[in-house]
């Protein structure tokens, strides 16, 4: 049973993890040759920082040297992971299936990692140290990361290096987890978790067994859904670019095999060209899948990841998720070391296609399209594209040059899951001052930001003026309406006021004002669609949007295409060469001269709550404030609103309403004067003083700034 299992370990530029490669090799091997991926474009850069700080020549990024949390093996290989470090660390994390003998790897692996360490103490590393005599459990799904892995560049040294792991299953005991646990991962229609530890206060949750689990658990439910029992049903799964990526999809895959569907790795991607997999009709692409799942946290920190599903339908739904993660903790009860390996070596198929190239030719011949069917309808134009470090930066080389449009200037094109130059989100405000500065710096006429995976998005004029939330919406209304009009645009519930009148009184549509949240925007407009009402566009401030005409997919990229189609069409019809196109289709639209949102936090702990749930003291707190609302004469109540509390009142209006995840009240005021917005304030300052467990200390500031 304790028979030492000799695994080399070869570096080369093939992306399999190393612990499923290892978990391949029959029990009885007693040697096995493990490729490793030297790693994305991120981890290099991690990569090259290390080399500096070792004192050794880094090729690139010379100014970027600013993560050094990551442990170094100074001889051949490099663990990196602070993954495979805290299930090293901490045993109990995941499920135990191997023990690793650390003193042995380390020692044998590496005679100066000791010293190394004594001149650069750092905690990942001595979380690793050749410990007292210890074994440490090692979970063998846990990522020995092949981009986590990777040797020195530099120095000519062997290519192979050796760990020694014992191949008895351990008895050590698997972290119980039941189905609150699961539940807990639920986040509207998506799931998310921490992937990543080292970040105080959040433990992982999304380890790699719940992970198996909840794959599998779609599976389940696709299987059920397809009613396909006896057909081979493929499932497309794509990630972004946090650093947690490669693990989560070795883990979906092996999770999707365990209910015996097909996987098909697109590798980096973005979230709309998942759902679009599912609605592509091309064979050699494995397309169309039956159904897809990005892995992705959006705009979240580093440490997060999560999942989000999709079929030729559209995105899961809340209640698909909440069954998906029922599902997930029962065969989390039940899932075991066999069932992996049989996933592994049944009859399941993993391959990998390039699907983006598929995608993006899509948006290509959209844009020719509407310009007439010319081949380059964006030559002249000059376009910087800024993609935060996240999935979108094809859209520069793969979308914008076939065009022709020139795209020096682009920034942040490569993906790095450690989002080092500001948060991939057009709603932060470090993000839009990024862009507007590359449009201004480089004379550009337009600027394109996207979120992490791509279903949000935002432009700038040549002006540095921003196309984002109410801006954004009245220009692709404008567009719509020109296409459509007189149709029902959809928005969420934090739309101003002057979008109403510009889309209404303008444009000639109508305006319907809905929920916050992009699926409760797009399930909306397919809604009234099928109502009767007629809608085109279903879109939020957030920079989420989708069309009709684009099968109702949330996709930030196809909304900027419909921009640059507005500028192709109107440079062919000789009507504008520049951005002033765009800028003149949101001329009239008011703004308002104060616009701002405070979230105030209900604190879940607070005695006041008397054991209740969050949501039920938001409602208590939205009830009394709308009581107090009916004596004021000064203040009406919005005819027409679907969440929350909205009123109009000093030239202004407010809304108070629950998050949509969050114990939070967020609340917007839009005012045309400070003094107006601090009425405004005040009204809600005075109705909820009484509860003590939100924390209004926010509100105070505004009301205490006159
Ligand atoms: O309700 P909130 O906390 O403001 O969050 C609302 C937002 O949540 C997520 O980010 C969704 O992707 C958005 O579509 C939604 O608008």
């Amino acid at each position: 049973m304790n028979r030492m299992r000799k695994v080399r370990v070869n570096c080369t530029n093939g992306d399999e993890s190393v612990a499923s490669r290892i978990n391949r090799i029959p029990p009885s091997a007693s040697q096995a040759t493990v490729a490793i991926d030297a790693g994305t474009r991120g981890n290099t850069t991690y990569a090259r920082t290390l080399q500096r700080q070792a004192g050794e020549p880094g090729r690139r990024n010379e100014g970027r040297a600013r993560r050094t949390h990551f442990p170094i093996f100074k001889e051949k290989t490099h663990i990196s992971s602070p993954d495979l470090v805290s299930s090293l660390a901490s045993p109990m994390e995941g499920k135990v299936f191997q023990k690793f003998n650390v003193e042995q790897c380390c020692y044998l692996q590496n005679k100066q990692f000791k010293t190394r360490y004594q001149r650069e103490p750092n905690p990942y590393m001595s979380a690793l140290l050749p410990c007292p005599r210890g074994k440490l459990a090692w979970n063998l799904n846990s990522s020995l990361r092949a981009h986590t892995l990777f040797k020195y560049q530099n120095t000519a040294i062997s290519k192979q290096t050796t760990f020694y792991c014992n191949a008895a299953l351990s008895s050590a005991s698997v972290p119980s987890l039941d189905k609150t646990d699961f539940l807990k991962l639920q986040n509207g229609s998506d799931i998310r978790g921490v992937a990543v530890p080292g970040v105080e206060g959040e433990p992982v949750s999304l380890h790699e067994p719940v992970t198996e689990a909840i794959a599998a658990a779609f599976g389940q439910w696709l299987l059920h859904k397809k009613k396909a029992e006896s057909r081979r049903l493929r499932v497309s799964v794509g990630h972004d670019s946090r650093i947690s990526a490669q693990t989560l999809l070795e883990a979906v895959s092996r999770g999707l095999g365990v209910s015996g569907l097909d996987v098909v790795q697109f590798g980096l991607a973005s979230t709309p060209a998942m759902f679009n997999s599912t609605l592509t009709e091309d064979e050699s692409f494995l397309c169309p899948a039956d159904g897809a799942i990005m892995i992705t946290a959006s705009h979240l920190p580093y440490n997060r990841n999560g999942f989000k599903f999709f079929t030729s339908d559209g995105g899961l739904g809340k209640v698909d998720i909440k069954n998906i993660l029922e599902r997930a903790a029962d065969i989390y009860k039940n899932i075991s070391d066999e069932n992996l390996r049989k996933s592994q070596t049944g009859n399941s198929s993993t391959k990998k296609v390039d699907y983006m190239a598929v995608y993006t030719s899509g948006l290509v011949k959209a844009v020719r399209r509407a310009a007439g069917d010319l081949e380059k309808p964006l030559v002249g134009f000059h376009i910087v594209v800024d993609a935060g470090n996240g999935a979108g930066g094809f859209f520069a080389a793969k979308v914008l040059e076939p065009l022709g449009a020139i795209t020096t200037g682009s920034q942040f094109l490569e993906p790095d899951g450690m989002f080092p130059n500001h948060i991939p989100n057009p709603e932060d405000k470090t993000a839009m001052e990024a862009i507007t500065k590359a449009v201004l710096d480089n004379k550009a006429d337009l600027g394109i930001i996207f979120d992490t995976d791509v279903d949000r998005s935002a432009a700038v004029d040549s002006t540095g003026r921003e196309f984002n939330r109410n801006r954004l919406i009245a220009l692709l209304s404008a567009i719509v309406l020109e296409e459509h009009p007189g149709t029902t645009i959809v928005t969420d519930s934090v739309t101003s006021d002057g979008l109403t009148s510009f889309i209404e009184k303008k444009l000639g549509g109508k305006h319907h004002r809905f929920k916050r949240g992009y699926k409760n925007v797009i399930d909306e407009a397919i809604r009234l669609n099928s109502s009767g009402e007629e809608t085109h566009l279903a879109i939020e401030t957030s920079g989420h949007g989708a069309l009709k005409e684009n099968h109702w997919l949330d996709d930030g990229a196809y909304l900027m295409v419909k921009i640059l189609n507005k500028l192709a069409s109107a440079r062919a019809a000789g009507s504008g060469s520049g951005s002033e196109v765009l800028t003149d289709l949101v001329e009239g639209l008011e703004e308002p001269k104060v616009a701002l949102e405070l979230r105030l936090k209900i604190d879940k702990n607070h005695p006041d709550l008397e054991g209740k749930d969050f949501r039920e003291y938001g409602e208590t707190v939205l009830q009394h404030l709308s009581n107090s609302i009916e004596t004021n004469p000064n203040l009406k109540r919005a005819p027409v609103n679907y969440e929350g509390i909205r009123v109009s009142g000093f030239g202004g209006w407010f809304l108070l309403r629950l998050s949509l995840h969050d114990p939070v009240l967020p609340l917007n005021i839009e005012a045309q004067s400070e003094d107006d917005a601090v009425k405004l304030g005040l009204v809600v300052a005075n109705a909820v003083k009484e509860f003590n467990a939100l924390d209004t200390s926010a509100l105070s500031k505004l009301t205490h700034s006159s």
